[in-house]
């Protein structure tokens, strides 16, 4: 028996999704987003200079295929990227309406989003004043601050004084189907926070509603900052998930960083967690070299999107990449012969783009263990099929919607 390794680089986008121009940014279509082909270039043309510089280097990923895959993808050149492929590499394309965490994670896990998620409206009071009186006699307070779409880290500038002042929640949105709620961890209550969330995310979900995302942060005086607490409360998955399928085979699950929550914490044996990516990362290199026979890791590295890419920030975007590759180089040493290791995306976050949301994309599709193999334009859910195929489980028959990338001839 063999391991398999799902690591998902929250963001990484390559570009050229087909159904782009239907999905926006700030009313600009997504047609044309390319997360890291248009990082690349910011890179080679010296426009990615801070705590960093030159070209992007990412050279573990790239020996992989990475460089190619955007060539596929999108016709894009990534400067820097673009070596001879050694893995085997491609490009998925998404099915699932909405360019958002969770309809990329179930989709690579074998499930489709089946329905049309609920969002709410960009206008001042977004949300309906019944959710906005439930919310506040939930939190106790008279009313609820926000009420608008918001970049989380600008609205905690904004609001983070009169929160203080009136101790009602900071609630906001954006183009994805979420509800959030900022509070100040001291003055509001962590715990007070998790709760209210908690209490009123079944009636969110209810709403179609993604997921309900608790912002806790800290400081003072126009001077906030988030905390490591994040949580979101998720709708549970439609249909069973790779997760789901592995742990009921009598096998291992481990789920590294926010797949706990992404899968409303089903199918998962061991949550691994952190303060920051790094130490995601640590858990990672650990799980290589300790990870049973048979088991699966599930890894999310989310600070591509939630630290760079909602933030627009191409340097630390590009320094982040470089950091997990050199990460991704002492994982790939932990792996033993038979073990399967895919690097993957759940859609794209192009810091050079308008607007400060997702963008619609293919993504790489990278394996590790499968020997060279050019695996062309697949789909999301062939990552679940590979990795099930990989690990001999039997998929519900309903469910075998994908094709395995093991049948692809090796080059
Ligand atoms: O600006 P922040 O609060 O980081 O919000 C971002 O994070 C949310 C969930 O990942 C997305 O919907 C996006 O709006
Ligand atoms: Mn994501
Ligand atoms: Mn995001």
């Amino acid at each position: 028996m063999t391991r398999a390794f799902l690591i998902v680089m929250d963001s990484v986008g390559i570009g050229g999704a087909p159904d782009a121009d239907a999905f926006f940014n700030d009313g600009t279509p997504d047609t044309g987003a390319n997360t890291l082909a248009h990082i690349a270039q910011a890179c080679a043309q010296g426009r990615a200079e801070d705590g960093r510089s030159g070209p992007l280097r990412m050279p573990t990923l790239d020996r992989l295929g990475l460089g190619a895959a955007v060539r596929l993808a999108s016709g894009e050149v990534a400067p820097g990227l673009g070596a001879e492929p050694q893995g085997a590499w491609g490009a998925a394309s998404e099915i699932s309406k909405g360019k958002d965490t969770p309809s990329g994670h179930w989709e690579l896990a074998g499930v489709p989003v089946p329905w049309d998620w609920g969002y709410f409206p960009d206008k001042q009071d977004s949300f309906p004043p019944d959710l906005v009186d439930f919310v506040a006699r939930c939190a106790g307070t008279e009313g609820i601050l926000g009420n608008c779409h918001a970049s989380g880290t600008n609205i905690i500038e904004d609001l983070g004084d009169a929160h203080i002042r009136t101790g009602w929640p900071i609630c906001y949105t954006s183009v994805d189907s979420v509800f959030q709620i900022a509070a100040h961890e001291e003055t509001f209550g962590l715990e007070r926070l998790l709760q209210l969330c908690r209490d009123i995310a079944p009636r969110l979900h209810g709403m179609k509603i993604g997921r309900v995302i608790a912002r806790p942060f800290t400081g003072s005086e126009g001077r906030f900052i988030r905390t490591p607490n994040r949580r979101d409360f998720a709708i549970a998955s439609p249909a069973p998930t790779l997760l789901d399928w592995t742990h009921d085979a009598g096998r291992t699950t481990h789920a590294i960083g926010k797949i706990g929550d992404i899968f409303s914490h089903r199918g998962i044996a061991h949550l691994h967690k952190g303060k920051n990516d790094a130490d995601l990362m640590d858990h990672l290199v650990r799980l290589g070299t300790e990870a049973e026979e048979g088991s699966l890791t599930f890894a999310n590295f989310v600070e591509f999107d939630s630290l760079w890419g909602h933030r627009r920030n191409v340097s630390g975007y590009a320094r982040a990449l470089e950091w997990f590759d050199r990460g991704a180089a002492r994982f790939l040493e932990t792996l033993r012969p038979g073990d399967l290791a895919i690097f993957t995306a759940d859609h794209g976050n192009d810091p050079t783009w308008a607007g400060t949301d997702h963008t619609r994309e293919r993504v790489p599709v990278l394996a590790a263990g499968l020997g060279v193999r050019a695996l062309g334009q697949v789909g999301f859910v062939d990552v679940a099929a590979s990795v099930a195929g990989h690990l001999g489980l039997s998929v519900p028959a309903m469910q075998k919607t994908g094709n395995s990338f093991l049948l692809h001839s090796p080059v």
